[in-house]
């Protein structure tokens, strides 16, 4: 924790050079609700009329407590849930009305998960693992390997390419993991707690190959959930979410660029005392 932060009320580089060109956001959520049945007739509300926007080249990035509706949100953008009010669109598309085998189809080409518990396949070796949505899609391509090799260059794995999974330290398979998911460049990268297993110095490299990703072209935009604040210093924006429903907002107008340098030392107390509260 500490100076890492900076906030501003100006809008950041990446939203602002977007606004410019009159781009489309990549996720568009809007009134969006998540009910659970409890299992004894009640009912749970997980989301509560959630709106957000992610545009091109932006990282966005979710804090709130154990429970506030972080995981639900994040699926319901990914549509590995359906939301039970409200819609979610993902590069122009309405992944909330679309069937399951819909929205399955549209994440292998649209949408790149990175998880905290990484969920590499364990008989796939580190390059196959890379291209796994190529692999399992019906549009294989024979470059597919060629494009993944390129990849695990930019990763500095490339060497592992032909590794098992356990063969590589929890860094170095974090750092699969963020391959897989920018493979085929999607709209857009949902993370939820990348850097949650990771040492200090695997946390800066997994976050600068996710900042990169996204600044890369501005043809993605990343939404990632955290109890990280170095992870949140990345972010463009970080929206505080309690009880399913957006409680606060913030500018960064210091998020870290792909070379690493940090934007400065000012930060925002409003920010600062929500990861305190969140880390009680
Ligand atoms: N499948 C489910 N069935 C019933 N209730 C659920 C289900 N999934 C989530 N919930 C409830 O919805 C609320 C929000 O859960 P969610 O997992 O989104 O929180 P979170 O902010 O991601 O929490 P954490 O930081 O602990 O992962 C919680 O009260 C949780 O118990």
């Amino acid at each position: 924790m500490g100076n890492v932060v900076r906030i501003r009320s100006d809008a950041p580089k990446n939203r602002q050079s977007c606004m410019n060109t009159n781009c489309q956001p990549l996720l568009s959520i809007r009134g969006a609700g998540r009910n659970y049945n409890d299992g004894a007739g009640n009912t749970k509300i997980a989301l509560s009329r959630v709106g957000l926007d992610v545009l091109p080249g932006e990282l966005v990035a979710i804090i709130g407590p154990s429970g506030s509706g972080k995981s639900t949100l994040l699926q319901l953008a990914g549509g590995i849930d359906s939301p039970t009010t409200g819609s979610v669109d993902v590069a122009g598309r309405r992944i909330s009305d679309m069937t399951e085998k819909e929205r399955t189809l549209f994440r292998r080409e649209h949408i790149g998960f990175v998880f905290q518990a990484i969920h590499l396949v364990p008989s796939m070796t580190v390059v196959e693992n890379i291209g796994l949505s190529s692999i399992v899609s019906n549009h294989r391509t024979v470059d597919w390997k060629a494009e993944a090799l390129v990849l695990l260059q930019h990763l500095g794995l490339h060497e592992y390419a032909d590794k098992f999974p356990d063969q590589l330290s929890g860094g170095q398979r974090q750092r699969v993991g963020v391959g897989r998911a920018i493979f085929g460049n999607p709209s857009v990268i949902l993370a939820d707690e990348p850097t949650g297993s990771l040492d200090s110095g695997n946390r800066d490299i997994v976050l600068k190959l996710i900042r990169h990703a996204i600044d890369d072209g501005q043809r993605t935009g990343g939404l990632m959930v955290t109890h990280d604040l170095q992870a949140a210093s990345y972010a463009d924006r970080v929206i505080a979410i309690s009880d399913g429903i957006i409680i606060d907002q913030f500018v960064n107008t210091a998020a870290q660029p792909f070379n690493g340098q940090r934007g400065g030392h000012d930060h925002d107390e409003r920010i600062r005392s929500w990861f305190t509260a969140i880390s009680l």
